[in-house]
């Protein structure tokens, strides 16, 4: 018999359970002998027959057997590996019931944080939930027994490739790139054994797309070979060489090998030049409305300094300086700076500067040397903003700030720290840019106050 220290289930274990709630993964949460478990792809009020697959000290995680019935929100994933790729987490949920599980999480967020529920407005959908992607990064191997290149996503926080030709969430023109890019792979034979991602990137202004061919080695016959690759719309072909197959994907550099250097994307009525490695959102028309967004809530003025932390190619940088005396965007890559000058160029944005530098770095100089800041944009990476750049913001003496997130868990955080340095919050709008995954973006505007 289990004693009071042993975990109330263990692993192999089958139970019958109903899913009362929906983590913030999309997991259903079941309660089994008084412990919490964590049961992917089965929706609230679903019942099912479940195996224990493992167990922490204050939850476990187990596995669907049989479902014994289908919640109203269930609708029949579209995906042949869903489940098996770690990619997407909620297929199998109808897309308004998404919405609303998205929207839900927000209001939440608001809720633990003080706010009256009057802050969060509803989310904006995706005009497309299936093929809305303008980028994609698959692993590839080389199969000895086969003799071939094979293709798929990686199973969630795993290395197990669950082999496929397709990705609902991209074009069927980038979809058709990914399935040549496999079968010229497997044309190389077994030198394709140093190739273990194929990135593409297409532009919805003209349909171009760049091939970046990710290699473990930097043979220059290999970088000839992948040169030759070639398909329609593809405009550039590239490689970046990472010596780990497995952790990050880019190299230090990109080396194109043909075609053109950038491609060109519009957004907003600006051109904008986009390199390899530069970030872009990965959802170009959910973009555009997040940047009106973003320059409606920061209500720049003619007379205001825009300062745009993380500011990637520019485009919000340029969009602000087209309505302020003076805008400066801060990246910290350099291709993505050089873009981002060189797109101020493009569209003839004579008051819009560009910095290389970490943020956290870069802002606390630019106040504690008595520079004048109106507005303050932060667009950082899943993990936030750093404490350092928190203090600058609250000694900035900033009126406005408009902090754009894809990632609830951090900006909670990061709310709670500028809130307490004297902002509150005025408005937070969530944005479905990631349809199909648990992934929610959201703009909260803030004020000094
Ligand atoms: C979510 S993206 C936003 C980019 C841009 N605002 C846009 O909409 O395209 C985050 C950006 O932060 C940059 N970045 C990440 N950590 C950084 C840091 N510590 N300092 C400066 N830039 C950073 C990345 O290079 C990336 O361009």
């Amino acid at each position: 018999m289990a004693n009071s220290q042993s975990p109330p289930v263990a692993v192999g274990e089958e139970y019958e359970v109903e899913a009362l709630r929906q983590n913030d993964d999309g997991d259903g949460v079941a309660q089994i002998r008084g412990m919490t478990v964590f049961i992917p792809f089965l929706l609230p009020g679903e019942r099912a027959r479940v195996r224990v697959e493992r167990v922490e000290k204050r939850f476990a995680r187990a596995r669907v057997l049989e479902r014994a019935n289908d919640a109203l929100d269930r609708v029949e994933p579209q995906c042949p590996v869903f489940a098996r790729c770690g990619g997407c987490q909620v297929q199998h949920m109808a897309y308004a019931a998404q919405l609303a599980w998205k929207e839900a999480r927000i209001r939440r967020m608001a809720e633990r944080l003080g706010l009256d529920a009057s802050v969060v407005r509803p989310i904006e959908a995706a005009r497309t939930p299936y093929r809305y992607r303008n980028q994609v990064q698959m692993p590839v191997r080389w199969n000895e027994a086969t003799q071939r290149a094979e293709m798929g996503f990686f199973a969630f926080g795993s290395h197990e490739m669950a082999v496929t030709e397709t990705c609902l969430l991209v074009s069927e023109a980038m979809d058709d790139v990914l399935r040549r890019a496999r079968w010229f792979l497997t044309s190389l034979g077994p030198t394709a054994t140093f190739a273990h991602h194929v990135i593409v990137r297409q532009s919805r202004a003209t349909g171009d797309m760049a091939v970046v061919f990710a290699l473990t080695a930097d043979d220059p016959s290999l970088k000839r070979s992948v040169g030759r690759f070639h398909a329609p719309q593809v405009a550039q072909v590239a490689v970046t060489v990472q010596p780990r197959a497995h952790g990050p994907v880019w190299g230090a550099a990109v080396e194109v090998c043909k075609g053109a250097t950038h491609l060109e994307e519009r957004v907003g009525g600006l051109r904008l030049r986009l390199s390899p490695r530069a970030f872009f959102q990965v959802q170009s028309d959910m973009a555009e409305r997040m940047y009106a967004h973003v320059v409606r809530a920061a209500e720049v003025r003619e007379t205001d300094v825009v300062i745009d932390a993380y500011c990637g190619i520019g485009a919000m940088t340029l969009l602000m300086a087209n309505r302020a005396a003076r805008a400066v965007g801060v990246d910290e890559v350099e291709d993505a700076i050089q873009d981002a000058r060189a797109n101020a160029k493009l569209n003839r944005v004579g008051n819009a500067e560009f910095a290389v530098d970490r943020v956290e770095r870069w802002l606390p100089r630019f106040v504690q040397a008595g520079n004048r800041a109106d507005v303050l944009v932060f667009d950082p990476p899943r993990k936030g903003v750093d404490r350092a750049v928190i203090e600058a913001a609250a000694e900035a003496n900033v009126e406005r700030l408009v902090y754009v997130s894809c990632n609830p868990a951090t900006l909670e955080r990061d709310l709670r720290l500028l809130m307490a340095r004297g902002f509150y919050v005025a408005e937070m709008q969530p944005f479905d840019m990631f349809p199909q995954t648990s992934h929610v973006e959201c703009v909260v505007a803030l004020r000094r106050g």
